[in-house]
This record gives C-alpha cells, sequence and structure tokens, in this order.
C-alpha cells in the first residue's frame, strides 16, 4: 500500500497494453531470443523468459516510487535489451514513456522536460546525460534494474485504479515547425492496431531477426521493437557506433544473422558509397531478405544501385506519420522498372484506409489527380501534448461523411491514385510552392536536377533570394572523384526539360547532404547556406 492505500494500477491481463502485446512470445516461447545485441566485441542474446524478468524488476523499483498512471519517464537510452525492458516495465505501470536518444541535444531535451514535465528521468548506469532540472526526480537502468538517485518529487496522491488501452503508451516529441517540441500522444490501443495491422500482412515469423538503426525518440524504433517483438521474432539493435561504419554495419549485420533492416534512406547511403563489393557478398548469402525504409523518398537511383547489390532481396516502403505511428507498408518491385518515376505507398494498413482528398474537400476518384491523403485508423495519435489547437488542425471530422462523428487524419501529404487505387507519393503540400504565379512541384525539379550526369542527390527548395523574392534554390550531391556540376549547365539542363520558371535560380554543391537527428535531410540546414545561419 502507498500513500492514500491505493496500490499500484496495472493493466487488465486481456486488455490492450504494450507489455502484455510485446510479451506475449515470452509466455509462448521464453527461451527464444528478444533482443540480439552488441556486447563488447560480441553479440549478446537476451531471450524473452529473461527480458520479462528484467522488465518485472524494473516494474518493482517503479512501483514503489508512488507514481500514478499518465505521470511520464524520460527513457534516454541508445536501443538494447534494458531499454526495451524500461519502455515495457512503464506501459505495465502506465506511465507514459518519452524515448530520447543520448546524441539529443542538451537544449533539446531540456525543452521536452519543460514541456512534458516528467516525474523521472531514467538513463543507462554508464549513461552521460547531466544536468536534469530538480523537479525531476533521476534513475539508472542496467540489467539488475533500477537505481534511484533522487526520487521524484512527492505526488498528489493516486486517483486512478487501472491502466486502460486509451492510457498513453508514450509521447514522442518532433521539432514541430515553430522550434517548439510537438508532443505526439500515442496510446497502448492505437499503437497495438497499428502493430496488429502489419502483422495481418504476415512480412516475418519468429524465426526473423530484425535490424533497428533508428534513435530511440524517432517513432520508427518503437516500430521495430513492436514489429519484432510482436512477432516473437529477434530486434537486432545496429549500435551508433557501428552504424556510420559502414564495413562495420555490414559485418555486423553477417554476424547476427540479420534477416531485415529497417532504416532511413540515407542509412545505405555510405554503404553503397564505400562498401558496395561486401553488401554484394551479404546479399548472395541469402540471409538478408527484406530491406525497409521509411521516412522520405528514397531517391530512386539509390534505390536501384542498392537493389542491384541485393537482387534477391524484398524491398518494403513504409510510409506515415508519427501521429498515426505510420499507415502502409508496400513492397516495391525489385528491380524498380526503369519507368517508375515515383514510388508507390500502397494501400493502408489492415484495418485502416487513406483516402485522397481533392482542394474541393471531395473525395478524388480518377487515377492521377492529385490530392491530400486523409488516414482512417484506428491507430490514429490522442494529440498533441497540451496543445488542443494544433490536434484539431490534423484531427478533423471525416470528410467523407462529417456527420459520423469519427475523426480522420489530414496527413499534410500529396499523393495520386493509381488504377488499383494504390497511393503515389507526390510530396508535402507545402513542397507545393507557387512560382511566378505557377504552381511547382519541387519533387518535379528534383527529379529532373537528379539526372543531371554525376549528380546523385537533388534538394529543391523555395528560399528568399538576395533580393528578397522567393527564388528556387537546388541543392545537390555528386558522384565521389566525379567532376563539381557547373551551375550554368545544370540550369541549362533543367530549362530544356521544364518550364522557365522551374529552373532554380541558385544552385549549392554540396559533399553530402545535413541530416536531422532522425536521419532525413535538414532542410534547415540547407536553408542556413543561402539565408545564413
Ligand atoms: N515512405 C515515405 N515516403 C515518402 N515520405 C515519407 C515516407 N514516410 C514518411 N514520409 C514523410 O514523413 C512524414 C512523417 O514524418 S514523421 O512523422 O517523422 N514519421 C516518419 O517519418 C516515420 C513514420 N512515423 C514511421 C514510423 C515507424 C514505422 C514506420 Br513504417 C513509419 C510523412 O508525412 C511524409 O511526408
Amino acid at each position: 500500500m502507498t500513500s492514500n492505500g491505493r496500490r499500484p494500477a496495472r493493466a487488465h491481463a486481456s486488455m490492450d497494453n504494450l507489455r502484455t502485446y510485446l510479451l506475449a512470445a515470452a509466455g509462448r516461447t521464453p527461451e527464444r531470443p528478444a533482443v540480439i545485441q552488441a556486447a563488447g566485441g560480441a553479440l549478446d542474446t537476451v531471450t524473452y523468459g529473461e527480458l520479462e524478468r528484467r522488465t518485472d524488476r524494473i516494474v518493482e523499483a517503479l512501483a514503489a516510487l508512488g507514481l500514478d498512471v499518465g505521470e511520464r519517464v524520460i527513457v534516454e537510452s541508445d536501443t538494447d535489451a534494458d531499454a526495451v525492458a524500461v519502455l515495457l516495465a512503464c506501459a505495465t505501470l502506465g506511465l507514459p514513456f518519452v524515448p530520447a536518444s543520448p546524441e539529443v541535444p542538451d537544449e533539446r531535451l531540456l525543452a521536452v522536460i519543460d514541456s512534458a514535465e516528467p516525474a523521472l528521468h531514467l538513463q543507462p548506469t554508464d549513461g552521460k546525460r547531466t544536468g536534469i532540472p530538480e523537479t525531476v526526480g533521476t534513475a539508472r537502468f542496467g540489467p539488475d534494474g533500477l537505481t534511484v538517485e533522487r526520487p521524484p518529487a512527492p505526488r498528489p496522491p493516486r486517483r486512478r485504479r487501472t491502466v486502460t488501452p486509451v492510457d498513453t503508451a508514450y509521447i514522442t516529441f518532433t521539432s514541430g515547425t515553430t522550434g517548439r517540441p510537438k508532443g505526439v500522444v500515442m496510446s497502448h490501443r492505437g499503437v497495438i492496431a497499428f502493430l496488429r495491422g502489419v502483422q495481418a500482412a504476415e512480412l516475418i515469423t519468429a524465426e526473423d531477426r530484425v535490424a533497428g538503426t533508428a534513435p530511440l525518440q524517432f517513432d520508427f524504433a518503437l516500430f521495430d521493437i513492436g514489429y519484432a517483438l510482436g512477432h516473437g521474432a529477434a530486434l537486432v539493435p545496429v549500435p551508433r557506433g557501428v552504424l556510420n561504419w559502414p564495413r562495420r554495419f555490414l559485418t555486423f549485420l553477417r554476424d547476427a544473422g540479420v534477416t531485415e533492416v529497417h532504416g532511413v534512406p540515407s542509412l545505405w547511403r555510405p554503404v553503397l558509397r564505400h562498401e558496395h563489393e561486401l553488401l554484394a557478398e551479404l546479399g548472395k548469402e541469402g540471409v538478408l531478405r527484406r530491406v525497409a525504409f521509411s521516412g522520405e523518398n528514397f531517391p530512386l537511383d539509390e534505390l536501384r544501385s542498392l537493389q542491384k547489390l541485393l537482387p534477391e532481396a524484398e524491398f518494403s516502403n513504409a510510409y506515415g506519420a508519427t501521429e498515426s505511428m505510420a499507415a502502409s507498408i508496400t513492397t516495391v518491385p525489385n528491380p524498380l522498372p526503369p519507368d517508375v518515376e515515383r514510388l508507390s505507398i500502397g494501400h493502408a494498413v489492415a484495418g485502416a484506409e487513406m483516402t485522397l482528398i481533392g482542394p474541393d474537400g471531395r473525395p478524388v476518384e480518377e487515377p492521377g489527380v492529385l490530392g491530400e491523403i486523409y488516414l482512417r485508423a484506428p491507430s490514429l495519435f490522442s494529440g498533441y501534448w497540451g496543445d488542443p489547437e494544433a490536434t484539431r488542425a490534423v484531427l478533423v471530422p471525416d470528410p467523407v461523411d462529417p456527420r459520423s462523428g469519427q475523426l480522420v487524419l489530414k496527413s499534410g501529404d500529396l499523393a495520386s491514385m493509381g488504377v488499383g487505387g494504390e497511393l503515389y507519393f507526390h510530396g508535402r503540400v507545402d513542397s507545393q510552392v507557387q512560382i511566378r504565379g505557377n504552381r511547382v512541384e519541387l519533387g518535379e525539379v528534383e527529379r529532373r536536377i537528379g539526372e543531371f550526369p554525376g549528380i546523385t542527390g537533388a534538394v529543391a527548395m523555395l528560399l528568399p533570394g538576395a533580393d528578397g523574392e522567393p527564388r528556387l534554390f537546388a541543392f545537390v550531391t555528386h558522384a565521389p572523384g566525379g567532376p563539381r556540376p557547373d551551375a550554368k549547365e545544370v540550369v541549362a539542363f533543367c530549362r530544356a526539360a521544364l518550364p522557365a520558371y522551374m529552373a532554380p535560380h541558385g544552385l549549392h554543391v554540396v559533399d553530402e547532404f545535413p541530416l536531422t537527428v532522425n536521419g532525413k535531410v535538414d532542410r534547415s540546414a540547407l536553408t542556413a547556406l543561402v539565408t545564413g545561419p
């Protein structure tokens, strides 16, 4: 018993809870590997049984702190078995976890703490973070459980009696456009609904070993955990120190017997640049069977190069926003036919539906016509943390039948429909810009520039020129050792195929594209090249 005589609340065993769902295999096959991780130079296997034991040790320590359902816990860590045990322990007690990776800068973490007002900050025994505000309790975790350094401030008495499926499993903070972090609140029911939707496609079995490469605050990492454990398969977190070295990365994948690799498109750039022979060898061994990518468009020439080295592998394009965890996972042809200029994002996962809505607010029926993707799904987020207005802007009445009270996610993404109703991604709504009164899809400009000999990547943006007028700028990367593309030639090359207003006003050659902490192209860093920091 604690302060007000109420025991810590627990989820009802037969109701949706992330811990119950992800540890189901612990009951069925406790001896099977749940997490295979690097430990020193070797590989360490943590079974489902061991993962459950570590989870319950942490549950005990957390339960003793008197936190009520809904109290936030920052979990700062790389992905490994102990971090997963902490996430599952939080879920067990209905404590929303706020994931962060060690590479999140201090001021960003403090902004998240300021917004989330967590009861606790947890990091591994050897975690480096300091300067956590006094208002937040601190503790460290490891294979033997949790050690509290600074207990959370005294709490008000417990009000809650049980943990329900609509309670918050996690809040992941994305960098809102205004710079203030936006907290995406996901319920147990929502996350499990998405994971079940993917499971219905039976992409993997319990024999699979899924390599995860996303940092913990990116919900791609949370998906990898849920996808691997939900199938009773093994999660193989790729350590950061391995990730940034192509040769080590590929050797790690081989040594761990990885069958599927998840990551953003930029993950493969260094491998394609430096280690294509080793990758081809790995492909020939027939263990690596699938590459799943998400987060942004995979530049087609890079995708084609990767497919050439992995001719037997399946490639899955996973599309969606954190506000619904994701929406679709679509197998793209390997090899991609030469005439394909745009990747399909297919149909929504089982139990969900994407609808294209035109400028008139009505569903788009005809193939090839652009519309905004609206997602109807049980995995929709509960809302933005502390921001009902921003929530109302994206969780909107169903445009197909507003009277129903059903809310759908207004994605801000544009797509067109193929003859089978499958969707093709056309970019963000705000990547449709007006140039001298003409509507321009920046993706079109990027595609044309990408065809210029020697250019390996192109990002187009509308930025204020020196005269303050909005101008079309392009940022390009080129083949290493190849000639630097000449701006005038690139502009002429664009004019030869595009209307004049779609030719770049300025061209910046960069060695490689700057990346966000989640591994996406960092457009604000590119902007700074033109407008200054
Ligand atoms: N496959 C694509 N092609 C093109 N553009 C994509 C793709 N996937 C996204 N995007 C863009 O990224 C936006 C969303 O960003 S996000 O909220 O950070 N989430 C993400 O990136 C990742 C996403 N939550 C996710 C997480 C876990 C598993 C999967 Br499976 C997917 C979307 O609205 C799209 O504009």
